[in-house]
């Protein structure tokens, strides 16, 4: 049985990158929950319905044969035969999928799935990151972080990504969406127990240590060095 590594934090905070550079040090696998939030919203406007129409969601969420791996190295996501590792990263589905999300028997479905996957995952533990990991998903794991950064850095880091995409636009999509989610689930403040790493004035290797540095101290804790 694989530990869970919980990581959440809002939008552009770095949890995919930092999470991945993470799981490859350490030898351990990774889970993109937010990958599968956003392939159900893919699949939902795929079969040409509402996002926001709870209904249509659940309908689609019935009939949704979602495959994501855990290997850091290989981020294929597909859903029955169709590979939408890069479409579901498109503004079309990033401005849809808080909408899916919201859908509470929508996020007991995607959590089973999250839980079973770390359950027979074939390695030693899971770093997983998302929005509600810390706090729902898996509340008694032995390492739980909130990654955060100052609203303006995480926007300028995710338009410094996106070329071609005025900075203005992309920074009003990102903390569109932030809103949105909170109103879901809180990953804007830190549920008791949980360790804050705010990347603000952190590069990304010192973020990438800061996250490795609670691991270390958490596991030693928890196995006794
Ligand atoms: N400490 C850091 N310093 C500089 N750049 C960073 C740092 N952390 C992350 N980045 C960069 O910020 C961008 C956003 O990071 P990432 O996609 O991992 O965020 P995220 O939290 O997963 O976002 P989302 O929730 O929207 O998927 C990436 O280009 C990443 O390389
Ligand atoms: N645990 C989670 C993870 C994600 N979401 C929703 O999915 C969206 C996309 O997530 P990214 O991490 O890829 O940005 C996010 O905006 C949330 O709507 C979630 O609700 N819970």
């Amino acid at each position: 049985m694989s530990e869970f590594i919980a990581i959440d934090g809002p939008a552009g905070s770095g949890k995919s990158s930092v999470s991945k550079a993470v799981a490859r040090s350490r030898g351990f696998g990774y889970l993109d929950t937010g990958a599968a939030y956003r392939a159900l919203a893919w699949h939902v406007l795929d079969r040409g319905a509402e996002t926001d129409d709870a209904d249509a969601v659940l309908a689609a969420a019935s009939d949704f044969d979602l495959r994501l791996g855990l290997d850091p190295d290989d981020r294929t996501v597909a859903v029955g035969e169709s590979d939408i590792t890069t479409a579901i990263r498109d503004p079309r589905v990033s401005d849809a999928v808080s909408g899916v999300a919201r859908v509470p028997a929508v996020r007991e479905q995607v959590n089973i799935f999250f839980r079973s996957l770390v359950a027979t995952a074939p390695y030693p533990a899971v770093v997983v990151e998302g929005r509600d990991i810390t706090t729902v998903v898996a509340p008694d794991a032995p390492v739980r972080i909130l990654l955060t950064a100052a609203p303006e850095v995480r926007a300028a880091r995710r338009a410094g990504e996106l070329t071609g995409e005025n900075a203005a636009v992309v920074a009003e999509a990102l903390h569109k969406r932030d809103a949105s989610d909170s109103a879901v689930v809180d990953f804007l403040n830190a549920a008791e127990g949980v360790e804050v790493v705010d990347s603000t004035e952190l590069d990304f290797p010192q973020t990438i240590d800061a996250v490795l540095a609670v691991i270390e101290r958490k596991q030693g804790a928890e196995h006794g060095r």
